[in-house]
């Protein structure tokens, strides 16, 4: 049911029919429509269509493996071989200033959330946290690839890079059009491909802020939050998986800043105003606040 005739003519990618508001839309983005085919647009780019048919084969594999449940979902495409095509969003014609994007990473539980707050208190940064946008789409009634983030998170599994692209640049934009600069990504990159995609179609990162934390302190920290948090993978289960998945598909990613030189490493395991303390003389060292 999910497959595409040749010739067919799309006016609308799959994204766009994503939830109520369409948070997923791309009205973002230049060149959003396109054709195949015997009476497409000439000349039209085709930004979307592969794009499209690997967000088709990752949902249709993922419905295909929730109602089979003896496999986990794994997409058709290896996502890793393949990045979103294009030219960053900040700067370009339409939106002439750079913007600052600071990638927060760490275990989960290691206090990326907590710290970005603080940040936001004291330096008017904006906080977007990946999978806080990918929960309220998982929760906005109507939303196509609601089932399908649900099943990632409580696997923990990184949710297809093109949903979660698509809410941040959407989340971005608007922002931008607020007159807002300065933000502070958590969660995310969490998978080489995010981190290819997302510098060449949205904007390079300044600076990695790498929260180090002994396994140990995470998991109690989160079974402690799982204790209030109402959050389907703050629970002994999915945290194994998580961790397993952040040293595995993560890592990966805060290596290949490192070796750019552009990631800060704060120890965790200390009090929260502590790590606070250490977050800001590294941000004011490297010219960020
Ligand atoms: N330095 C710290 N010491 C003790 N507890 C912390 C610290 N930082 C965060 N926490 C607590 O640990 C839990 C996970 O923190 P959170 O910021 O949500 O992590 P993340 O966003 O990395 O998953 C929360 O309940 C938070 O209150
Ligand atoms: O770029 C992202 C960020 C998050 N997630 C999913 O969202 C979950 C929760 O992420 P979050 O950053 O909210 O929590 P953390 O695990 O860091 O506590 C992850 O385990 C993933 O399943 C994802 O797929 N892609």
């Amino acid at each position: 049911m999910f497959a595409t005739k040749p010739g067919v003519r799309f006016v609308r990618p799959v994204v766009k029919s994503i939830g109520r508001n369409q948070i997923l839309s791309c009205r973002s983005i230049p060149s959003c429509h396109y054709s195949t085919g015997a009476g497409g647009q000439g000349g039209k780019a085709n930004h979307f269509l592969p794009l499209t048919l690997l967000g088709v084969a990752a949902v249709g594999l993922t419905y295909y493996n929730m109602n089979n449940n003896t496999k986990p979902p794994t997409p058709s495409i290896d996502p890793t071989s393949s990045t979103i095509q294009g030219s960053p969003l900040f700067p370009s014609e339409k939106y002439p200033e750079a913007i600052n994007v600071v990638f927060v990473l760490g275990g989960p539980g290691s206090g990326k959330g907590t710290q970005c707050s603080k940040l936001v208190k004291d330096y008017k940064f904006v906080h977007l946290s990946a999978g806080d946008l990918l929960r309220k789409e998982k929760s906005t009634p109507g939303s196509e690839f609601g089932d399908l983030i649900d099943h990632y998170i409580k696997e923990g599994l990184i949710v297809p890079q093109e949903i979660t692209i698509q809410l941040l640049k959407n989340a971005i934009v608007e922002q931008y059009d607020k007159g807002n600069r300065k933000f502070l990504v958590d969660g995310f990159p969490r998978k080489m491909d995010q981190a290819l995609s997302f510098e060449k179609t949205v904007s390079e990162g300044k600076l990695v802020l790498y929260f180090q934390c002994p396994e140990e302190v995470m998991l109690q920290r989160l079974l402690n939050r799982g204790k209030t948090s109402g959050r389907s993978d703050d629970n002994l289960e999915s945290i194994k998986k998580r961790f397993t998945t952040f040293i595995q598909t993560s890592m990966p990613v805060v290596e290949y800043f490192d070796d750019q030189h552009k990631v800060v490493k704060v120890d965790c395991n200390e009090p929260v105003d502590d790590v606070y303390n250490h977050v800001v003389s590294q941000f004011k060292e490297k010219n960020i606040i």
